[in-house]
């Protein structure tokens, strides 16, 4: 029976007139039955084309906010606690967000070898590769870091993990990196990198000891700032992507939590970081990819074949810079939300000091590699790419001794290495220290 049996045959008539009160009654029942069975059809068939069929809403993006994550129990928190144990006498505790990630998982595994408590939080989402998270994350836990599996936008697991661990430090990593990608999935940034920032520094300010929080922002936000080398003085209103917007939105938003609760905030500004372990979506590493298949790679150029070049910083130099503004952070000054003086706000650039263009990268690849590239000039498309980053160091040189002593053709020589072998192995090494 469908709920069309009740629409009347003729107006003012209905055909069941004639029938007994109880076969009535049973078949009013069944068709109340069967209008909630269908229109829960049509309600869970809509929701189940708005969260994975629309073209509006990104699937990635969707999907992502739509997982669940199992944690909680006893055996869950004991892991919790053993992972973030502090195995020094002047050691830390640190809750490392986006620790399955690149630099994440360089940052965890240093301060784990140290002796510091390390626990690492991580969403696996698909941006890029998942394997190579899962292959990031067996290797951490071959040193003793818990990954907990969780999303930094989920505010009863990170209340859930200040109550298990009193972390003095908070190395929050998490983010939706790329800068042409947000012009794909905006939604991604404004998730991970304000809503999700938002979050944790809702739970840390609430926290009872506030940890100090240091933070990766990006060399992105100088944008189209020409004056070179870009210094932190200098200015950072007129972001080229809306990558660069939310980490330029993540400062201001730290200054406010600064302001108000007295957390000692540390952002730090990366000039595109390189090496072993790294990002596939980044460009040495898939021009490698490419290079190696006899793919044909797209370099960008600027106006009139005009050189586009990055000041691109070797993953060790900037795990070196994290735990260099991790040692000199200052303690929160608040607890419980409550303000009880000035706090530590500070901002530093992590760069390499000597922009190389990335004609000269491909160069060092090719010799690398001993594959000759198919290169591909084009013109820098209009999608958030700015044409020339440079690092001005000396404050971070001057706070905690930051001094990059990785040049790029070292530095690819070692990620040439780590990615043959780790391919080769149909990327499941896992044996190679990070
Ligand atoms: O410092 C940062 O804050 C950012 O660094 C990184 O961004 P970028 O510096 O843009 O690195 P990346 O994409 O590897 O392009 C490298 C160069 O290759 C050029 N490029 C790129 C792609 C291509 O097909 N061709 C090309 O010439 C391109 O024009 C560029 O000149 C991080 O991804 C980002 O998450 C953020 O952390």
């Amino acid at each position: 029976m469908s709920h069309l049996d009740d629409i009347p045959s003729t107006p003012g008539k209905f055909k069941m007139m004639d029938k007994s009160p109880f076969f009535l009654h049973r078949t009013r029942w069944q068709s109340s039955v069967a209008k909630l069975a269908f229109w829960s059809l049509v309600f869970f068939g809509l929701l189940f084309i708005f969260f994975y069929r629309s073209p509006i809403s990104n699937p990635d993006s969707s999907r992502r906010s739509l997982r669940t994550y199992s944690w909680g129990g006893p055996a869950w928190e004991k892991r919790v606690r053993s992972s973030a144990r502090v195995r020094t006498r002047n050691g830390v505790s640190v809750l490392v967000t986006g620790a399955a990630g690149f630099v994440g998982t360089h940052v965890s595994a240093a301060l784990k070898r140290r002796g510091d408590g390390v626990l690492g939080l991580d969403n696996f989402n698909d941006y890029y590769d998942t394997s190579l998270k899962r292959s990031r994350q067996a290797l951490l836990e071959r040193s003793g870091v818990f990954i907990v599996e969780g999303d930094i936008n989920d505010l009863s697991l990170l209340k859930k993990l200040f109550e298990v661990v009193p972390f003095t430090h908070v190395m929050h990593l998490a983010a939706q990196a790329g800068v042409r990608y947000a012009m794909e999935n905006p939604g991604s940034y404004v998730h991970s990198n304000i809503a999700g920032f938002v979050n944790l520094l809702e739970v840390c300010k609430s926290a009872n000891p506030q940890p100090a929080i240091v933070w990766a922002s990006s060399s992105s936000v100088y944008g189209l700032n020409t004056k070179v080398p870009f210094s932190e003085k200098d200015r950072t209103d007129q972001p080229a992507s809306l990558y660069a917007a939310t980490k330029k939105a993540g400062e201001e938003i730290a200054h406010t939590y600064n302001h108000i609760y007295g957390l000692s905030l540390t952002g730090l500004r990366f000039f595109t970081v390189y090496g072993p372990w790294g990002r596939p979506d980044m460009a040495y590493f898939f021009f490698t990819r490419d290079i190696l298949k006899g793919k044909a790679i797209s370099i960008f150029e600027g106006a009139n074949h005009g050189t586009v070049a990055r000041d691109f910083t070797y993953i060790d130099d900037i795990v070196k810079g994290c735990l260099g503004a991790l040692d000199t952070a200052e303690k929160s000054t608040g607890s419980g939300g409550k303000k009880r003086g000035a706090a530590q706000l500070r901002v530093f650039n992590l760069g390499n000091t000597s922009p190389v263009p990335v004609t000269d990268l491909v160069s060092i690849l090719e010799r690398l590699l001993k594959v000759k590239a198919k290169r591909n000039m084009m013109k820098l498309p209009r999608n958030g790419d700015v044409p020339f980053t440079h690092a001005n160091i000396s404050s971070a040189q001057r706070e905690f001794g930051y001094k990059p002593s990785t040049d790029l053709q070292t530095g690819l020589k070692k990620f040439v290495r780590w990615y043959l072998g780790y391919y080769k192995q149909g990327g499941k090494k896992v044996a190679a220290a990070a």
